[in-house]
């Protein structure tokens, strides 16, 4: 029997694995019930990966044009203008946050879909506005996670922006102090700082992208003085309070942020990038067995809910890595389990990431020290990419180094980051390398073109020791 409340699966959440599990499951046939209380996509699309790209993209382009002196000429002053990435991102990124589309898309693909916030009230209960849906099959979350605020005095009374009140923003401040130094943090930080806002970033851990390679959070730390972003590392923030901006600060209303170590900045905006939380419980979760403290959906390998049977989860709220390739990589384990097919189970020792700041940070698999951590036998190879012929001609903006990490005993790449111009790319060879376990005699013997950027992986790997 079927009715207007019961389905073969329903899916709370449409992130990006969210939304295509949902599609996926309909064109495979099951009557599938999707329910999302903002826009379908998710963060990505809307205040995420893809608004934040557009804006790097555009941040970079000036940072280029800025480089033309001393290599091809001169190009005039280049003069910043917000206003033309904020129309880009309302026409071209997000329709203006409105997802009529991809409602419009998953429908086309035979999913019901709801606005509506929905809850697990029990084993194979859903309830959304009211009504209680029964679902078959299964359940998918896919509910994402929301800016983590700290615990800082005072925080509360300034209008503090997160990632949202950033990528809408149709003006920068004149002035920023970014807390947090972590991707979020790092990216937008650079950007801000190249359209002009003078920017102060506050992280509490000992470096920028604390969990990367140290080399990585050094070097842009460098890159970032150079570029005129103050940089406090090691100290997080104890307070902050109203102030009022003197002209050089842009004049009006601002905030006065104190580090733990007594250092006042004074700016025309916060903006928290601090992280961010996965809710397990608002989902209802706990009500299929998932301890009520839980910070993250506890998945196995086929991205069951441990312990909930008919309950999958996937994205950031598995806490595998809050990235889009991993809830669309869960998404396809999940479709692929629902549907009874066959194929790999999830594996994460390979897990991709990549900073988009400039020079953009590549990394693939364990930093060197989760490798010692794990394997008795690890060799480490670093190549600085202005060392590489290809890094040298470059010159300007060629920060950067390739540093690859072996198990020896193995004889194979477990780690590797790609740090420099078009960094991501680079990594993606790497990437491989670790996903198939190639030996590093393979490895050593093929051939890398002159002069790439990817042929520091050659001199990298000779450097192992
Ligand atoms: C500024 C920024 C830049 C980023 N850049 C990148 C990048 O370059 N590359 C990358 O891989 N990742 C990036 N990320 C991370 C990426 O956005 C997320 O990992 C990605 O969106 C996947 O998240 P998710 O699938 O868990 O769901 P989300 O995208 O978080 O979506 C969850 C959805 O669930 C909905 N929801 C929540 N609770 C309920 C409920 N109870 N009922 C109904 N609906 C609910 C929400 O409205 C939302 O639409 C970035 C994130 C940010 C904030
Ligand atoms: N390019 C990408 O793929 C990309 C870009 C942006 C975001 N993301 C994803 O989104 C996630 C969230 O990004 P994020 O930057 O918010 O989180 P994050 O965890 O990467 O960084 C947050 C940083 O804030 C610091 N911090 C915490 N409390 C603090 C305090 N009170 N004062 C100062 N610093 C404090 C932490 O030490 C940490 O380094 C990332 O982990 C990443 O998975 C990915």
């Amino acid at each position: 029997m079927s009715d207007d409340t019961t389905f073969d699966i329903i899916v709370i959440g449409l992130g990006p694995g969210g939304e295509d599990v949902a599609g996926t499951l309909a064109q495979g046939g099951l009557s599938v019930l999707a329910l999302d209380h903002r826009l379908v996509g998710g963060e990505c699309p809307y205040w995420g990966c893809i608004p934040s790209k557009m804006m790097i993209r555009a941040a970079d382009a000036l940072a280029e044009a800025r480089r033309v002196p001393g290599l091809a000429g001169t190009v005039g002053a280049v003069t910043p203008d917000w206003s033309v990435v904020a129309q880009r991102v309302r026409d071209e990124a997000t329709d203006d946050w409105d997802d009529t589309v991809a409602v419009e898309r998953l429908e086309g693909k035979g999913v019901t879909f709801r606005r509506a916030t929905g809850r697990i009230v029990g084993p194979g209960k859903v309830e959304a506005d009211g009504t209680t849906y029964t679902a078959r099959r299964g359940i998918v979350v896919n509910t994402g996670t929301t800016p983590a605020v700290p615990p800082v005095d005072g925080l509360e009374t300034v209008p503090y922006w997160t990632n949202h009140e950033l990528i809408e923003a149709k003006q920068l401040p004149a002035s920023v102090v970014v807390l947090g130094g972590g991707a979020i943090g790092s990216e937008l930080s650079q950007v801000m700082a190249r359209f002009g806002t003078t920017v102060t970033v506050v992280e509490a851990a000992p470096r920028l992208v604390a969990a990367e390679e140290p080399e990585s959070g050094d070097l842009l730390k460098e890159v970032f003085e150079a570029e005129g972003i103050t940089v406090h590392v090691g100290v997080g923030a104890d307070r902050v309070e109203k102030a009022t901006l003197d002209e050089g600060a842009g004049g009006g209303e601002g905030v006065k942020v104190v580090l733990a170590d007594g250092t006042e900045v004074v700016a025309k905006r916060v903006v928290v990038a601090t992280g961010r939380r996965a809710d397990p419980v608002a989902v209802g979760l706990d009500t299929v067995g998932v301890a009520s403290g839980a910070r993250f959906a506890p998945v196995d390998d086929r991205c069951r809910v441990e312990g909930a049977d008919g309950v999958w989860a996937i994205g950031d709220l598995t806490g595998k890595g809050a990235f889009t390739h991993v809830s669309m990589y869960q998404a396809g384990i999940v479709a692929r389990d629902v549907l009874g097919q066959e194929g790999p189970a999830a594996d994460y020792e390979a897990l991709p990431r990549v900073t988009f700041t400039d020079p953009e940070i590549g990394a693939v698999g364990l930093t060197e020290k989760q490798a010692r951590d794990r394997y008795d036998s690890v060799q480490v190879g670093l190549t600085p990419l202005a060392e590489t012929t290809r890094g040298w001609i470059h010159a300007k903006g060629h920060e950067g180094f390739i540093k690859v990490v072996a198990d020896a005993d193995r004889g194979v790449v477990v780690g590797a980051t790609t740090m420099g111009p078009a960094g991501g790319e680079v990594m993606g060879a790497l990437a491989v390398a670790v996903h198939a376990e190639v030996p590093l005699d393979t490895l050593r013997s093929m051939i890398y073109a002159y002069p790439t950027f990817h042929r520091g992986i050659e001199d990298a790997i000779s450097r192992l020791e």
